[in-house]
């Protein structure tokens, strides 16, 4: 057996061209949604992200505002800049790029942004919304993994889901998305202080490996027929993307979903959601007042 490609080039392509038809409606209306990133630092890896992110915003007519300190930036830099985006009417929604430096206090940044325009969905406010069902923007790693699993067709509602790691961008929120009603699915969360994690592993329907460690997932730990998510991204001695998932877990599963060309993709496209979200909520709010 060889596993269908759970392909996240083409459903975040298919997400985008929806966005495009939104954006062009805001637009009619008179709302221009722009993404605000702020990069920290010359990291070439964090430069291609954000260069990658302004790329989508110019495909589906999303405005673009980038901004840029040198690594040597304090505390008090970063936090006056994160102020202008929360008061720049042109940016409707941002991304404050991590990791910052070393010695910068990422989670007091991170909640000094205005929660209306976190695009990445990770402000406390936000992931506190999600807790209580309230609506908002959803965190763009988990929810690319959920609108991957739903665009195939995977059965998420009563499937047992296991999750290796518990970071703050994937693992520690997933399974409060996995679990709502809408999802239904049950979750078990593993880490490195979980006894058997291959018994686990063995259970599952559907996997989501986001421990970062590469291969951790085998072939012998997967059920046949189970779903397998690899959002781990470590690099090998030639920059090239070894993923959570061992290439041979493709000969046991259902569906798999490549590294690179599955969830990055995916995340991507979840950050354009979360920005003409908040847009067309501020769009409607206007029109109601
Ligand atoms: N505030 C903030 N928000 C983020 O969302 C955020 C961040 N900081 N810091 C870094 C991580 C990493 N990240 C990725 C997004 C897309 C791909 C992606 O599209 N990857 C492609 C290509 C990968 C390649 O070839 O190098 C793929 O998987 O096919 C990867 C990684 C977002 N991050």
């Amino acid at each position: 057996m060889t596993a269908q490609i759970l392909d996240g080039k083409a459903t975040a392509a298919a997400i985008k061209s929806d966005l495009t038809a939104r954006v062009a409606a805001l637009k009619a209306r008179g709302v221009t949604p722009g993404l605000g990133t702020l990069l920290v630092g010359d990291d070439p890896g964090s430069r291609w992200y954000v260069n990658g992110k302004h790329k989508d915003c110019a495909q589906v007519g999303i405005g673009s505002i980038q901004r840029e300190l040198p690594d040597t930036a304090t505390q008090e830099e970063i936090e006056a800049v994160v102020r202008e985006l929360n008061a720049d009417p042109a940016c409707t929604g941002y991304i404050v790029q991590l990791p910052l430096p070393k010695g910068i206090d990422t989670n007091r940044v991170l909640e000094l942004m205005d929660p209306a325009k976190d695009a990445d969905g990770l402000h406390p406010m936000n992931l506190g919304r999600l807790v209580l069902n309230e609506t908002g923007p959803l965190p763009c790693t988990p929810q690319g993994v959920v609108q991957l699993l739903r665009h195939h067709g995977v059965e998420i509602n009563g499937a047992h889901v296991v999750v290796v790691g518990r970071g703050v961008t994937i693992g520690r929120s997933i399974p409060l998305l996995l679990t709502r009603k809408s999802e239904n699915a049950t979750v078990t969360q593993c880490h490195t202080g979980t006894r058997d994690l291959a018994a686990h592993l063995k259970q599952a329907d559907i996997i989501v490996a986001a421990a970062g460690v590469p291969h951790i997932v085998k072939p012998e730990h997967v059920k046949p027929g189970a779903a397998v998510l690899d959002v781990g991204v470590s690099r090998d001695e030639n920059g090239k993307i070894v993923g959570d998932v061992h290439p041979g877990v493709a000969e046991v599963a259902a569906w798999i979903s490549p590294n690179p060309g599955g969830v990055g993709p995916m995340t991507r496209a979840q950050l354009l959601v979360n920005v003409v979200e908040a847009a067309e909520r501020d769009a409607a709010a206007v029109s109601a007042g």
